[in-house]
């Protein structure tokens, strides 16, 4: 057992100490006769090294690049900090670029920032070491040196935390930094420039400004929560292409009546996911090897969009005895006889090596005439959601008074318009545009009530749009009246809107 008799007096460890230190220094002076000056020091440092005690804590070294390409983590890291910045720092650095929404935050030359995460604390510093070279491609002897900084960041906590900080910590700075990157992103609209149409295609870029989201856009509830909920299922499920052995891709198509909300709800889209759009006039395309080249040159995370395909570009394989003029490169291509842009080519295209060249791809076409497409392009498989877009339900109405007039509780003459509104045919477009006409809400609305009853009046008669089955000609004999109805096709998802089956009931022989 020990007892406290056991315990050496300080006395005796004083002394112990003392004869340490005297065989230490008798070592070093005979170290110092007996061993030539780079091994001793080299000795030292190893002897040094070893009888050091050990630290609890583990500092990570994120540097700015690793070789050529940019770490990844010090990106992160740099994003997440400047969100992280407390009273106790005293120089910060504050930039923005005429492309940024906000001003941005960075950390100076040796401040600190403590982040705390599921219950640990860890230290972050951040490093910028200035050097001094001869540059190396100056030739003139003048000795101009050039000034260089290498950037870290420094991260320093408990050693015992290391699996938590490489498995959780690390990964969820690479992902909030990821969400602050689509945030602050500026979405670009790319479009053809026609200039190059007979030598070569290329893409010309602006700023997408269109300020359509989700909440602006008047659809019904339903229809609008199962787009939202298709497109996080496809941008969430990454992993699901890859099990299956499918390219993370998805096919929309819009169609519907000019002006009820096409455009607006691509742009809704591409604002929701941050997506870029390439907008593929193919109109503009002569040939299939100019398409794929186009379409290979568009990027990952992006909306490929095809409007009108129905009068975009007479391709051979479809039939269309309307009498629709060509435009100027299809009379070109057709007077040359080298009528190489197929529906076959841009479909396989767009099945097999474009969409297995890239990631995160979505595809809409639209069309105001569902009926005339080629059956290629609606077989099951093809396009994955059919959206109908259509004339506006009184629901839609009530977004748009009160995104336009901003009314938040119902007007009184809300019932009148809901009674007019679901008897007649009257477009998103045509209903913001009354609704902006006056600044005064109780004009603007009996304004609107007015045009309801003139339309009524008028009276409506089922027009060639929507998922009807009869002959247009038909409708109108009958006069079956379309009522509005903002669906997908049933066939696809598996979400058929009641106002759309009451439509087909209504419209179908
Ligand atoms: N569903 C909607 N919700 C909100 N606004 C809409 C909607 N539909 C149309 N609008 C308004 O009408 C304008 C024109 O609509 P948009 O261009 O989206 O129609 P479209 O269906 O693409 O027409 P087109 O078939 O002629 O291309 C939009 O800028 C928007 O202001
Ligand atoms: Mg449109």
């Amino acid at each position: 057992m020990f007892s406290p008799r056991d315990m050496p007096s300080p006395s005796s460890i004083f002394s112990a100490y003392a004869s340490m230190t005297a065989s230490i220094m008798l070592l070093r002076s005979m170290a110092n006769e007996l061993i030539p000056h780079p091994i001793r020091g080299y000795l030292f440092n190893t002897f040094r090294y070893l009888i050091r005690p050990r630290s609890p804590t583990l500092t990570l070294i994120i540097e700015e690049s690793t070789g050529i390409a940019r770490n990844q983590v010090y990106d992160a890291a740099e994003a997440y900090l400047s969100t992280r910045v407390s009273p106790e720092n005293e120089r910060l650095k504050i930039s923005k670029s005429p492309k940024e929404k906000k001003l941005t935050i960075r950390l100076e030359k040796g401040e600190k920032v403590v982040d705390c995460f599921n219950g640990a604390c860890f230290k972050w510093r951040f490093i910028c070491a200035e050097s001094e070279k001869n540059n190396p491609n100056d030739h003139s002897n003048t000795n101009i040196s050039v000034r260089s900084e290498k950037r870290s960041f420094e991260l320093s906590f408990p050693k015992k935390l290391k699996e938590m900080v490489l498995d959780c910590y690390l990964p969820f700075i690479l992902e909030k930094a990821k969400e602050m990157k689509d945030e602050e992103r500026v979405l670009k609209m790319h479009t053809l420039n026609t200039s190059y149409c007979f030598s070569g295609v290329k893409w010309d870029s602006i700023n997408l400004e269109h300020p359509s989201t989700f909440e602006t856009l008047a659809m019904e509830p339903e229809l609008k929560n199962a787009v939202i909920e298709d497109l996080d299922r496809f941008v969430k499920r990454r992993e699901f292409y890859k099990r299956v052995g499918r390219a993370w891709k998805r096919g929309y198509l819009l169609y519907g009546p000019p002006g009820t909300g096409k455009s607006s709800l691509i742009a809704a889209m591409a604002n929701y996911l941050k997506f870029d759009i390439f907008d593929l006039q193919l109109g503009n395309i002569v040939r299939d090897s100019d398409l794929r080249k186009l379409l290979l040159a568009t990027a990952n995370r992006s909306i490929l969009v095809i409007e009108d395909i129905d009068c975009s570009v007479d391709l051979p394989e479809r039939r269309h005895g309307d009498g629709r003029k060509q435009t100027d490169v299809q009379a070109h291509r057709a007077s040359d006889g080298w009528m190489q842009l197929t529906l076959s080519g841009l479909l396989n295209f767009i099945d097999g090596l474009w969409s297995s060249c890239g990631d995160e791809r979505i595809i809409i076409f639209t069309t105001n005439h569902k009926e005339r497409l080629d059956p290629a392009l609606l077989r099951p498989g093809r396009m994955d959601m059919h959206i109908h877009m259509s004339y506006c339900s009184y629901q839609g109405f009530k977004l748009l008074a009160s995104n336009y007039l901003e009314t938040s509780s119902e007007h009184p003459l809300f019932g009148e318009i809901e009674g007019l509104i679901e008897d007649i045919q009257i477009t998103p477009a045509q209903v913001a545009e009354e609704l902006m006409k006056n600044e005064d809400a109780e004009a603007t609305l009996e304004a609107f009530v007015k045009l309801l009853k003139r339309k009524k009046m008028e009276g409506d008669v089922c027009e060639n749009y929507g998922p009807q089955k009869a002959e247009p000609s038909k409708r109108r004999k009958v006069g079956c009246k379309q009522k509005r109805g903002v669906g997908i096709s049933k066939s696809n998802i598996g979400v058929t809107q009641r106002r759309t089956r009451r439509m087909r009931r209504e419209c179908s022989f």
